[in-house]
């Protein structure tokens, strides 16, 4: 069958998707991440497990992975089966120079953030123009769909800019693989993304927002194979 959904080749998250596949070793229990970066990352890892024997188990953050997963061969298990990760590895929006980061434009951050939570350290795959000085982009927020009114409102009283998500393919808003909504809220230059994120906690019918502050390194992939790396 031909993937229509297939996304375009970016030679930047190829190189920082292969990279962070060269971290992985025999015995580790991989969090997968969701995206066109980390796209690279899992069939890179089906490869070593083919070709290099690599002995590993992955848990996938969202139905995309899962089938990237299964088609490149990575063996998989579950959060119940393995709790502790030893690597979790994920593209992300953007972030910034204290590698803080917003994720969520693949609509996956809350598996994502249970599943690098779990880990022992946190991989973020990136192209260059993820980089920001200070985080600006909307944030992604999970929302339970009965709670869409009171979370638009108190949005609005954090001084954001909410829009429920819509879906490219289908009528009406984006459904998350957990079956809810996602509000995508501009806030302008975030001066304070720690503050910010214990807001957004706070409000009700909130099942988890896009800003990650658990992330140890970055990989940022350049159009001619280099890779940088920037840890905490
Ligand atoms: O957070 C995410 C999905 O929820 C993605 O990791 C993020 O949107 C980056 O995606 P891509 O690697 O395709 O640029």
């Amino acid at each position: 069958m031909t993937d229509r959904n297939q996304a375009k080749e970016s030679p930047e998250k190829k190189a920082a998707g292969i990279y962070a596949a060269s971290l992985v070793k025999s015995g580790d229990a991989v969090g997968l991440g969701t995206g066109s970066t980390v796209a690279y990352t899992i069939k890179e890892l089906g490869r070593r497990v083919r070709e290099e024997n690599l002995d590993i188990v992955g848990v996938v953050t969202s139905y995309q992975s899962e089938a990237i997963a299964i088609e490149a061969g990575v063996p998989l298990t579950s959060l119940a089966e393995t709790p502790r990760l030893t690597l979790a590895i994920d593209g992300a929006d953007q972030f910034d120079e204290n590698l803080f980061a917003i994720k969520g434009g693949g609509a996956a951050h809350t598996r994502e953030k249970i599943v690098s939570m779990s880990a022992d350290r946190f991989v973020v795959v990136s192209d260059p123009a993820k980089k920001a000085k200070t985080l600006s982009v909307f944030v992604p927020i999970e929302v339970m769909p009965f709670g869409k009114e009171l979370v638009v409102k108190s949005l609005k009283e954090l001084g954001g800019d909410p829009v429920l998500r819509a879906a490219s393919k289908k009528d009406g808003p984006v459904i998350t693989d957990n079956g809810n909504f996602v509000i995508d809220c501009a806030f302008g230059e975030i001066k304070n993304p720690a503050a910010l994120a214990t807001k957004l906690s706070q409000i009700p019918g909130v099942v988890e927002h896009g800003i990650f502050m658990n992330v140890d390194e970055v990989a940022i992939g350049n159009a001619d194979g280099t890779v940088v790396v920037i840890k905490k």
